[in-house]
């Protein structure tokens, strides 16, 4: 039997995720972007906003409502939160939605009113939406209409954290992360942080203590661990770079118990690779373009304490590519269709 085609509309695709998710479902054997919209630049060819996009199967940039929703399979949201909630609670039951903002992240509404500062129209449904970190999710997202994606920091964060919280093999009072993150982290709009003086040949933290992907973690973290008091201190910081992103994981435990839980979480898994003990750190190069998470744990010298890296693409795993992902495994298919055709970028 021939597999339907899903439609597929990209919500936000004047944007970087949006175009990345048009890029990335080229490839796709089974699900075709027939509907791309955008705000400011609706109204222009999607080849003319992104020349690199050029070619086959070029689309019309136009506004959510002008989409024909009753040709509509699959709604992937690439928006700003907020204007993401907005818009998904106005689309037909029948369309699936795999959001990328942070809308329906939180399983909590009160938590989400905290770390977002507003009430979520649609309370019910974020505590119901299935929240899609790709490996850890595969049973649940089965059939689920809504998956909200984790954000890029919490996607690297987690695929290092959570094979480590059941059973918990480190201690939980003394987590650290130190995450870098390339610009295109921060969308295409413009801001005057994201100017190129303002990135270029030098580097800054931001968000410090404050960042709102802390809360995001630390709901999973402790999901997973059956525990309710983890907390994190988390660090992000802006590299000069497009695409890309870094995380080193400062933990008290065991340095071969902790390769030993990552070698089993991903034994089987075609994006993850836990590089052997000894092995020279990862680089964003290294997955540059991919939907892959390198992983890699070493000793500290200061006794008792291990520290593991993990580096992912913040447009493909930590985004657009694990959306298709999620999407793949809603639908029941191989969750690596479409996507191991990528193939890393370097240098
Ligand atoms: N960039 C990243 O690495 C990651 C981003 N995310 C999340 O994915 C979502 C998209 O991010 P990103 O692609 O970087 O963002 P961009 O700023 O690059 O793109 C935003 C898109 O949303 C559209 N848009 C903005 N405002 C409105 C509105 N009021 N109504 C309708 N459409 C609107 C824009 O249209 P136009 O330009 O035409 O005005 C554009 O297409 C965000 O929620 C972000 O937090 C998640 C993980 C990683
Ligand atoms: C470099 C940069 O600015 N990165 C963004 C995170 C991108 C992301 O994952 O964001 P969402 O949770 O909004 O989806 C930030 O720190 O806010």
């Amino acid at each position: 039997m021939t597999q339907k085609t899903l439609k597929a509309a990209v919500l936000g695709a004047s944007g970087y995720t949006g175009a990345e998710t048009v890029r990335l479902l080229r490839n796709h054997p089974h699900v075709e972007a027939v509907a791309a919209t955008g705000n400011a630049l609706a109204g222009q060819k999607l080849s003319s906003i992104f020349p690199h996009l050029g070619g086959r199967g070029d689309l019309d940039v136009i506004k959510a409502e002008d989409v024909r929703w009753d040709e509509i399979d699959v709604a992937f949201g690439c928006l700003p939160h907020g204007t993401s909630q907005d818009l998904i609670e106005t689309l037909p039951s029948n369309v699936k939605i795999v959001d990328l903002s942070s809308d329906y992240r939180f399983r909590d509404p009160v938590a989400y009113s905290k770390a977002y500062g507003r009430e979520h129209i649609a309370p019910e449904r974020t505590a119901s939406a299935i929240y899609g970190l790709s490996e850890h999710a595969a049973e649940s997202l089965k059939g689920a209409d809504l998956v909200a994606c984790p954000g890029c920091y919490p996607t690297a964060i987690l695929m290092v954290l959570l094979p480590l919280m059941s059973p918990l093999i480190i201690d939980t009072d003394s987590i650290i992360i130190d995450a870098k993150s390339g610009a295109s982290g921060a969308g295409r709009g413009l801001k005057e942080g994201n100017l190129f003086c303002e990135v270029t040949e030098g580097t800054h933290a931001y968000g410090v203590g404050t960042h709102r992907h802390t809360p995001e973690i630390e709901q999973e973290l402790n999901l997973r661990a059956g525990k309710s008091d983890i907390e994190v201190t988390f660090t992000p910081h802006l590299l000069p770079m497009a695409r890309g992103e870094h995380v080193t994981c400062h933990l008290r435990g065991d340095v071969h118990d902790v390769q030993a839980a990552l070698e089993a979480a991903y034994a089987n898994q075609p994006f993850v690779t836990v590089l052997p003990l000894g092995s020279p750190p990862p680089d964003t190069r290294h997955v540059r373009g991919t939907n892959d998470c390198r992983i890699a744990v070493y000793p500290d010298r200061v006794k008792g304490r291990v520290i593991v890296i993990g580096v992912i693409d913040n447009l493909v795993k930590g985004s657009s590519g694990q959306a298709i992902q999620n999407l793949n495994l809603m639908m029941g298919w191989d969750q690596a269709l479409g996507l191991d055709v990528l193939v890393p970028l370097f240098p």
